[in-house]
């Protein structure tokens, strides 16, 4: 019977502004949490806290700069792979973005402002420190939840001073077609957790364990979180890192913004004692972030989407003969 219903992210609601540790409502919202990154890595959050005209200003931010002249933006330079530009990629022909280092630190966003525009632009660093510091507090709440919820708050501290930010903002152009072209191919995220934000272009597809594509059409209050294969890693494979890719048609240009959480470089990311035992055995041996990161640039990492199985999984020994 329902199987005709189509398939549809877990909502969460996050925008009771009474939201805080230790309530009954915070307990309700983190076991919804929980259970959504077990089955999917994945939800729709209903957030309110960024007001609508940061929410309106960001998307003009982004045409802004990625308007710019190629010449102009090929000086986002980075020396960490994915977090400068990106664009005239032959395979992603639709796909452009722009990374954004630290966008939480209003220093750092007019620092690229400045290396962009010769007179800088002070709206364009206060739209993306504001939209950036609203939505890192989601991306707070959320894993402060995820390691109540696993019994790790004592590690709270760590965890969270362990990473910093990486705002990238994205274009996919409109393929001008109704058959549906590839904006960015299938892929999971290597870092700890991803907050989306998009115009009303849908596109994201997300993938179910049993292999099923869910078509994500969030509201413009929503923004979609997902767990990248260092939280996977960390939490010893309690919680799941989906597979999603962005698939376009029609006439219209897609925008979306992500923001990330990454490991610091030089942390070292290792499943605390507590997720592991004889039920759950450790799945990852200990790895630096940076490290793995380069591995996925390479030949070898590129050849499935779980490269860090690939890098450090320890070996199923139930498996081998
Ligand atoms: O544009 C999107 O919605 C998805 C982007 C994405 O998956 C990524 O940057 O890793
Ligand atoms: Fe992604």
């Amino acid at each position: 019977m329902g199987s005709k219903t189509p398939l549809r992210l877990p909502v969460i609601d996050f925008s009771n502004q009474s939201l805080t540790p230790g309530t009954r409502e915070w307990n309700t919202v983190r076991a919804q949490v929980h259970n959504a990154l077990e089955e999917y890595g994945c939800f729709e959050a209903l957030f309110t806290k960024v007001p609508s005209h940061i929410r309106k200003s960001i998307f003009q931010s982004i045409e802004e700069l990625l308007d710019l002249p190629l010449q102009t933006k090929l000086k986002n330079v980075s020396r960490k792979p994915y977090r400068g530009y990106a664009g005239e990629l032959p395979m992603m022909p639709l796909y452009e973005s722009m990374g954004i280092d630290g966008a939480n630190v209003y220093e750092q966003v007019q620092s690229l402002a400045n290396t962009l525009w010769p007179q800088g632009n002070p709206s364009f660093c206060k739209t993306i420190q504001s939209f950036t510091e609203k939505v890192s507090e989601l991306d707070q709440i959320i894993r402060r939840m995820i390691l109540e919820s696993l019994g790790l708050e004592e590690y709270l501290d760590e965890h969270l001073n362990s990473t910093d930010y990486l705002l990238r903002v994205m274009k996919y152009k409109a393929p001008q077609t109704n058959e549906t072209k590839l904006g960015l191919p299938a892929h999971t995220d290597k870092n700890i957790v991803t907050i989306l934000y998009q115009n009303q272009v849908d596109g994201l597809e997300v993938q179910t364990k049993d292999g099923k594509w869910i078509n994500v059409k969030p509201s413009s209050d929503s923004f979609i979180a997902l767990i990248g294969e260092s939280l996977h890693a960390w939490t010893n494979g309690r919680l799941h890192s989906p597979i999603h890719k962005v698939m376009m048609n029609g006439n219209e240009a897609r925008y979306s913004i992500g923001l990330y959480s990454a490991p610091k470089e030089g942390y070292i990311i290792k499943a605390p004692n507590e997720v592991v035992d004889e039920e759950h055995p450790l799945l990852f041996k200990p790895y630096e972030h940076a490290q793995f990161i380069a591995f996925c640039n390479s030949e070898a990492g590129q050849r499935g989407p779980f490269s860090l199985k690939t890098y450090c999984g320890v070996q199923d020994l139930t498996l081998s003969t």
